[in-house]
């Protein structure tokens, strides 16, 4: 360790110790029609207190087996060592297809390989390092949107943070600035993420072959999103066709639209490729701005952290250099630990195709493995004060984190593509938003986690942003 993590390591020992406020877990696992009802409105309530003590947890629902993976060799068998036999659940199918069509994200086998592999060029470090500058925009003219809101009082940050995550997204990725559809968009995913994204038992009962009821609404939600899509596509073309002069750089589409099949040389359809933009668009941004906000939560709860976070970026010019990232290890940390305690995707879900072993337990055809980011990273066997916020977990220089005990973007090769991405878009932001504001909150607000598709805040809570510099 050099004096320069001592010193931080040493500053962050100084603060006090802080366990942001959380429902205690029950004390049994709850009734099955609990467990259901809970799946719909929180699914973090679904877990009682032995899965953060166990390391694999079974439970039978409605005929089949599901294990809860807290052990570490568990999860590698499932995600990596024997991923093949590990698909996604019908019910996952059913609630993100209307939305992300055939998209990387649901995709399997051949299709869901030639997708990764015409992807990922443009999520390797060098290229995210490429985006800073272009992300660092982005972050300064919402700041200045919020400056303005701040100024007239309390703000509710959640819109803010996703307005900006959805520019990010949409102009890094796509070359498309999101003003213009970017409210219609959220309308769209909220309706969506209010009814339709709420599994239902017959949506695990039923198999993929026979409807659900709730698929015929998000059909008829489909047939509204996808020429919605098609319009966003659309205009970024007729933007492009009006420029003169040379494209600056390739993005995302630009990428898919020239990938050929090595063995048929057959390119992405029209339909195929806007199921991309839906998917990258949906999972690039909803994830992130629930990251920022609760990094923003922790750090008005823990005010001398913040402050340091606030020293460490002030002195970097944060305009855009590329490199910025490995110079603010700070902030980095806090969103790692941000990740840890709050992760986005709480809950990774895969259905056995066949027989299998998971520890001492038999698999059969149809048993679900779970593995929750949530559970996995407060369980008492894993970490020390798994409830306590604290970043110096995170600092270059300390013991090296637990491979299978931290997983906000899972793990083998359906690792999250866009990790890179979101943690230097999260870092700079969060450097950002620290070092123009002071952030926060009436004394005694508790923000509480309600975890449908992603972990977010139960209310919108008011945040006092004071300017600290204009
Ligand atoms: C803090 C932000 C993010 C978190 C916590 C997160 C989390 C995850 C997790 C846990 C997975 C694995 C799911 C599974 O195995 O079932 C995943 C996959 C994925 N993520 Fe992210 N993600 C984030 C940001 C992003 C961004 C910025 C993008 C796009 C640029 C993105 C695109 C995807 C895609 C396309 C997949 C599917 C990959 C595949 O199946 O090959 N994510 N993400």
């Amino acid at each position: 360790m050099d004096s320069a993590q001592a010193r931080l390591r040493a500053a962050l020992l100084r603060a006090p110790r802080l366990v942001p406020p959380a429902r205690e877990p029950p004390d049994r696992d709850p009734p099955t029609l609990a467990y259901l009802a809970a799946l719909r409105t929180n699914g973090i309530g679904g877990w009682s207190r032995r899965a953060y003590t166990d390391s694999i947890v079974p439970r039978r629902i409605f005929g089949r087996n599901t294990f809860t993976l807290s052990d570490p060799d568990a999860i590698r068998h499932v995600l990596i060592d024997n991923e093949a036999n590990y698909a996604r659940t019908s019910a996952s199918v059913r609630i993100l297809r209307p939305v992300l069509g055939d998209g990387l994200l649901i995709s399997e086998g051949q299709m869901w390989r030639r997708q990764r592999r015409a992807l990922a060029p443009a999520f390797t470090p060098k290229a995210v390092e490429e985006l800073v500058p272009h992300i660092a925009a982005s972050v300064e003219a919402a700041l200045a949107d919020l400056a303005e809101a701040a100024a007239r009082g309390p703000v509710d940050l959640f819109p803010a943070l996703h307005g900006l995550a959805l520019e990010i997204a949409g102009r890094t990725m796509f070359s498309m600035g999101m003003a213009r559809h970017g409210p219609a968009l959220r309308d769209l995913v909220t309706e969506y993420g209010e009814r339709l994204a709420r599994p239902h038992l017959l949506d695990m009962l039923l198999p993929l072959s026979l409807p659900a009821p709730l698929d015929f609404a998000r059909a008829r939600f489909r047939r509204k999103w996808t020429p919605f899509l098609d319009g966003i596509i659309a205009a970024r073309a007729a933007e492009q066709a009006a420029e003169t002069g040379p494209r600056a750089s390739r993005d995302l589409l630009d990428l898919l639209a020239a990938a050929r099949d090595p063995e048929t040389g057959e390119g992405f359809s029209k339909a195929h490729l806007r199921d991309q933009v839906a998917t990258m668009i949906l999972a690039g941004h909803e994830t992130t701005a629930v990251a920022l906000l609760w990094a923003s939560y922790l750090l008005a709860l823990a005010p001398e952290i913040q402050e340091q976070v606030a020293a460490e970026a002030a002195g970097i010019e944060l305009s855009g250099d590329k490199a910025l990232e490995s110079r603010l290890p700070l902030t980095r940390a806090v969103i790692d630990e941000t990740l840890r305690l709050y992760p986005p995707a709480f809950v990774i879900v895969r259905a056995a195709r066949a027989a299998d072993k998971l520890g001492d337990h038999a698999v059969a055809k149809g048993d679900v493995a779970v593995i929750s980011p949530w559970v996995l990273h407060r369980h008492r066997r894993l970490w020390a004060d798994p409830d306590a916020f604290d970043p110096a977990r995170f600092l270059p220089g300390g013991p090296a984190v637990p491979r299978f005990a931290y997983l906000p973007f899972g793990a083998g090769p359906r690792v999250c593509i866009g990790a890179h991405f979101a943690l230097t878009e999260a870092t700079l932001a969060l450097a950002k938003l620290v070092t123009r504001f002071r952030i926060s909150l009436p004394e005694g607000t508790a923000i509480l986690p309600a975890a449908v598709v992603t972990t977010q805040p139960d209310h919108a809570p008011a945040f006092t942003l004071h300017q600290r510099r204009p």
